[in-house]
């Protein structure tokens, strides 16, 4: 793990923009289409504006979260929503999104229409992650009803998922389609989150699901 602390928010926001930016630049190079999977949550929001606004052939990239909440884009949880209003925007409009949520009840009734279009985006070009305090990424629970499939050499591309406490059921791709990025980052901020991170090094992913990324992964953090 490699594991970049800034000096404040606002420089690690504008560092890491430009950091990934340059990797997505960087693979635009030598293929037609990019693939950028990108977390939803508070955290984010700062980075997407900054890199909404830099030059990058944006119509040849895809973008896709790594995780959605199955809520209408209407709703203030939708992490749909918040891509079209912070990344989708200015430069970045021109982006592909490749969706995580189809107007039907359950993520189950979802899964296998939504399933071909993320499954094409494969391997992931560039990977941002987020992590809670409980050491959740994307969907990936701890005590998550579909954890173990998840975390396995077979898991699909995509699985619905329900967690104790976790408000809505979630779709979410699985660890095995989330390791296929050929660049992965970790953006947390505070000192709770960087006390999360810490203990989750090394730990069985089971407990700690963000362990499952964090050998291949610069992890970004300001307090
Ligand atoms: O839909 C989601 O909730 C995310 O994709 C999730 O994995 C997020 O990255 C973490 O929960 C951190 O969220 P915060 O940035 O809000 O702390």
């Amino acid at each position: 793990m490699d594991f970049v602390e800034y000096p404040d928010r606002e420089v690690l926001l504008l560092d890491l923009a430009n950091r990934i930016a340059g990797e997505l630049r960087a693979a635009l190079d030598t293929r037609e289409r990019v693939s950028f999977c990108v977390p939803g949550g508070t955290t984010p929001g700062p980075v997407f504006d900054a890199l909404s606004d830099l030059s990058i052939d944006w119509d040849r990239v895809d973008v896709l979260l790594n995780d959605e909440r199955w809520v209408p884009e209407s709703s203030e949880r939708s992490n749909t929503a918040l891509l079209k209003n912070r990344l989708l925007v200015g430069k970045a409009a021109a982006a592909r999104l490749v969706p995580l949520y189809r107007d039907v009840p359950t993520p189950e009734e979802g899964l296998e229409a939504l399933m071909p279009a993320v499954e094409a985006t494969l391997p992931i070009n560039v990977l941002l992650l987020g992590m809670g305090t409980d050491m959740h990424t994307a969907s990936l629970f701890p005590g998550a009803d579909q954890l173990e499939l998840a975390l396995s050499d077979r898991a699909p591309v995509l699985l619905a998922m329900r967690a104790p406490g976790v408000a809505e059921p979630r779709i979410t791709l699985s660890a095995k389609a989330l390791r296929t990025a050929l660049c992965t980052h970790v953006l947390i901020v505070g000192e709770d989150k960087r006390a999360a991170l810490e203990a989750a090094a090394g730990r069985d992913p089971k407990d700690a699901p963000i362990a499952a990324f964090l050998p291949e992964a610069t992890v970004h953090w300001a307090a």
